[in-house]
C-alpha cells in the first residue's frame, strides 16, 4: 500500500496511539473511497428515496436520513433532486455528530462553525421550521456557500451569520439550548480522501487547531442555558484536538458533563474518521426556563400596506396562506422572519428567516429561495415535471415550458418537489430560475 504521501510524524504518532490496531488504520488507506448523502426531511419523503434507489447502496446505520450512493455509476450532484434540495451530499461520518446532539422542534440551536452546511442542514432537518438555528460561520466567501446551501434545502427558521464567536457570545449568553461546534481542525480524518490536506499539517498545526477549539468551545459554554446541550466534533485523529479537548474544557468548566463521546475509525465503519463529544451544561438552580424566557427578539416593526401593496397582491394571487407575520424590509428585499427570532441588531447577517423577495417598481418578484421552501400545496398555480423528462433539462437550462396552468407565477416541481419559479403567460411558462444556478 502507498501511504508514502502521510507525513512521518503522522505516522509514528498514529503508531503510538493505535497500538496492535495500526495496521488495519493503515490499511484503511487501500480502500476506495465511499459515499454519502442524507435527504432533507423537509422536502424529502419515502417516494423520493424510492425514485432514486438506483443510485443508493444502502443505509447509513448511524444516520436515519442517510444512505451511501454508487459513486462509479451515479451522479447525485447533478441530478434534479440536488438542486431542489432533496438531499445533501454528506460523508457518513460527519452526520453523527448532529444525532447525538438530537435537536427537537422548538429548540433554540447554533451551529457556531457551520460552512459549508452540512451539520445545519441537518439540524433544520430535525428542527422541521420550529424553533430557531443561527447559522454561523466567520469565513464570508464561505458563509456566502452555507447561505446558499440554507437556501437549497428550503430552510425557513435559520438566520446565517458571519462573525467570530466572541461577538456572539456577548450577542447571545445563555442562550441557546442545543449547539454544534464543528470545530476547525488539522482534518486528518480528511488526509485519505484528500491528499493534499496533509501538505498543511504539522504537530504544531495541531496545537495551534488545540488553542482555536479552545477558544471556541470555551464562547460556546457562554452562550448555552443551563442544562444545554453542546456536540463538539472534528474530522482529526489527534486526542490533543479530541479527548483531551474535552478533558480540559470540562477542568475549565466543572458544571459541563460527558455524556459520551464517539469516535468513527475508517477502518472499523464505512467512512472516514470523525469524533464527536456530547456534553451537557448542570442546572443545579433550575433556571433553564427564565433564560429561555429572557431571551431577546425580534421587535417587528408594522409595514405600512401602501409599501406591501405588490407583495400583497402577489400572496393573494399566489399563494394559499396569508404570509403577513414577522415581515422585515431591509431596503426593497423582503424577508420572513421566525417566531421568536432573535434580535440580531450588529451582527453580520446573511439569511435573515426567509427571503421572500424583492419589491420592485409596481411589482413584486418572489426568490429562488421562496420557491424551495414552498411546497405544491402552498400555491395556486404549479407545474409539475418528472426527473427524468427532457423538461426538467430545458427548465434547468433555463429555457421556457408549456404547459396548461393559468396565468401568473407557477411554481415547478420535479416529480412534486418544488425547485424554482416559472411565470406563465398564455400557456408559455417562462423561466426564473436563477442565472448562476443554471445548467450550461
Ligand atoms: C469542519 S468545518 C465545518 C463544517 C460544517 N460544520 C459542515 O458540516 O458542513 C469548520 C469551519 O469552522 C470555520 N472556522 C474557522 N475559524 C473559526 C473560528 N475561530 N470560529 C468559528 N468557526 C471557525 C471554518 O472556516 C470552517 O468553515
Amino acid at each position: 500500500m502507498d501511504t508514502s504521501f502521510l507525513p512521518i510524524d503522522f505516522i509514528n504518532r498514529m503508531e503510538q496511539d493505535l497500538g496492535p490496531d495500526f495496521h488495519a488504520f493503515l490499511r484503511s488507506y487501500e480502500k476506495s473511497k465511499i459515499s454519502a448523502l442524507r435527504f432533507n426531511p423537509i422536502k424529502a419523503d419515502d417516494k423520493a428515496i424510492e425514485n432514486i434507489k438506483d443510485m443508493l447502496t444502502g443505509p447509513v446505520k448511524w444516520s436515519p436520513n442517510g444512505y451511501y450512493y454508487d459513486d462509479e455509476n451515479s451522479r447525485p450532484g447533478v441530478h434534479p433532486y440536488h438542486h431542489g434540495g432533496i438531499y445533501y451530499i454528506q460523508d457518513a461520518s460527519a452526520q453523527l455528530p448532529v444525532e447525538m446532539l438530537a435537536p427537537k422542534p422548538g429548540d433554540f440551536c447554533l451551529d457556531l462553525c457551520a460552512a459549508p452546511g452540512g451539520k445545519s442542514t441537518q439540524i433544520a432537518g430535525y428542527l422541521n421550521g420550529q424553533g430557531i438555528l443561527v447559522s454561523n460561520e466567520p469565513m464570508k466567501n464561505r458563509a456566502k456557500i452555507l447561505s446558499e446551501n440554507v437556501e437549497r434545502l428550503g430552510i425557513r427558521n435559520a438566520i446565517v451569520t458571519s462573525e467570530y464567536p466572541d461577538k456572539l457570545a456577548t450577542k447571545f449568553p445563555e442562550y441557546f439550548d442545543k449547539i454544534m461546534v464543528d470545530a476547525p481542525c488539522s482534518g486528518e480524518g480528511m488526509f485519505r480522501k484528500n491528499h493534499d490536506a496533509c501538505a498543511e499539517w504539522s504537530l504544531e498545526s495541531v496545537e495551534m487547531c488545540a488553542a482555536r477549539q479552545a477558544e471556541i468551545l470555551d464562547r460556546a459554554y457562554e452562550m448555552l442555558v443551563p442544562g444545554g446541550r453542546i456536540c463538539y466534533s472534528t474530522c482529526t485523529f489527534a486526542k490533543l484536538e479530541d479527548e483531551e479537548a474535552v478533558a480540559s474544557f470540562i477542568s475549565r468548566h466543572p458544571d459541563m458533563t460527558l455524556i459520551e463521546e464517539k469516535r468513527l475509525w475508517p477502518h472499523e465503519v464505512e467512512g472516514e474518521g470523525h469524533y464527536a463529544a456530547l456534553l451537557e451544561k448542570a442546572d443545579p438552580e433550575k433556571r433553564a426556563e427564565d433564560c429561555k424566557a429572557e431571551r431577546e427578539t425580534f421587535s417587528f416593526k408594522k409595514i405600512n400596506d401602501k409599501i406591501l401593496n405588490d407583495y400583497l397582491i402577489f400572496i393573494k394571487d399566489t399563494l394559499v396562506d396569508k404570509w403577513r407575520d414577522n415581515l422585515l424590509l431591509l431596503g426593497d428585499l423582503l424577508y420572513m422572519l421566525p417566531d421568536g427570532c432573535p434580535d440580531f441588531e450588529g451582527l453580520h447577517v446573511l439569511r435573515g428567516g426567509l427571503f421572500l423577495g424583492t419589491l420592485k417598481k409596481n411589482r413584486f418578484e418572489p426568490s429562488h429561495a421562496l420557491a424551495l421552501a414552498l411546497k405544491a400545496d402552498e400555491v395556486k398555480r404549479s407545474f409539475n415535471v418528472s426527473s427524468d423528462s427532457k423538461e426538467i433539462e430545458d427548465y434547468l437550462k433555463g429555457q421556457s415550458l408549456m404547459g396548461d396552468v393559468s396565468d401568473g407565477w407557477t411554481l415547478i416541481t420535479v416529480d412534486g418537489y418544488s425547485i424554482g419559479w416559472g411565470k406563465t403567460v398564455k400557456g408559455q411558462i417562462k423561466n426564473h430560475y436563477p442565472k448562476g444556478l443554471r445548467k450550461v
